[in-house]
């Protein structure tokens, strides 16, 4: 059967990256989908927004939903400080193994926890099933109509708390309207964003930021 671009980009990793260094692999990540095929990571550009916004909440505890290959899970992971740990959810179970793999390669398996499912569903969970208190810092970067309703799912939730940072990618392009909208009128999130682009591409994007003001 042929072979999958996120197989594609597994044996690139596989073949090219040097073992335990996370930055190797992210730049033959980004290597391989900006000169072979294009693929959903949050890119390079985009990336380093987000490496600074990591830096600023420095979470003990971190979610991510949308995992796709694991390039932002590594982004993320690399710069937790000892014991910190990021909880990333994925659906689609082709995508999984493949996150899970490009992880090991880059030697931060222990800090990342792949959850296989339905944000809406685990989202409930994490307190009872995972020992998570409150989230310092979420990575929204799944389905762009659940940002909103998966948002309110994190308040509702209690896992929110004064100061945690959410930070959203794909804010102009697909686009999240309806989350832009949320957080923007909603009082108790303090919001920023980020111009930026598409990544791998010249098409304009942008990502937000929110804190939970509680
Ligand atoms: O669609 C995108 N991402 C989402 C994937 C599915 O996520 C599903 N999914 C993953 C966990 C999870 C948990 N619960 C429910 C659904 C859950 C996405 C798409 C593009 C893009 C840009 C231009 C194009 F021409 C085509 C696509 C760029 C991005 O940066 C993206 O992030
Ligand atoms: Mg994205």
């Amino acid at each position: 059967m042929d072979q999958s671009k996120e197989q594609r980009i597994l044996n690139s990793v596989s073949y090219n990256a040097v073992k335990g260094d996370p930055e190797s692999v992210l730049d033959c990540i980004d290597k391989y989908c900006s000169q072979k095929e294009w693929a959903m990571n949050v890119g390079d550009e985009k990336g380093l927004i987000l490496d600074n916004v990591v830096k600023e909440a420095d979470p003990t505890t971190a979610l991510e939903l949308g995992t796709y290959c694991g390039y932002s899970a590594i982004r993320i992971a690399r710069l937790l400080k000892p014991k910190a740990h990021l909880f990333s959810i994925e659906f689609n179970p082709e995508f999984v193994p493949i996150a899970k793999e490009i992880i090991e390669i880059a030697g931060l398996s222990d800090k990342v926890t792949i959850l296989e499912g339905h944000a809406q569903d685990i989202i409930p969970q994490l307190k009872s099933k995972y020992d998570v208190d409150t989230l310092d810092f979420v990575f929204l970067d799944h389905w762009k109509e659940r940002y909103a309703p998966d948002t309110i799912l994190l308040e509702e939730c209690g896992l929110l708390r004064k100061g945690s940072i959410l930070l959203a990618d794909n804010i102009i392009y697909p686009g999240a309207p309806e989350f832009l909208e949320y957080i923007r009128n909603h009082k108790r999130f303090e919001c920023t964003n980020y111009p930026s682009h598409l990544e791998y591409m010249k098409v304009e994007d942008a990502m937000e930021k929110a804190v939970y003001l509680g």
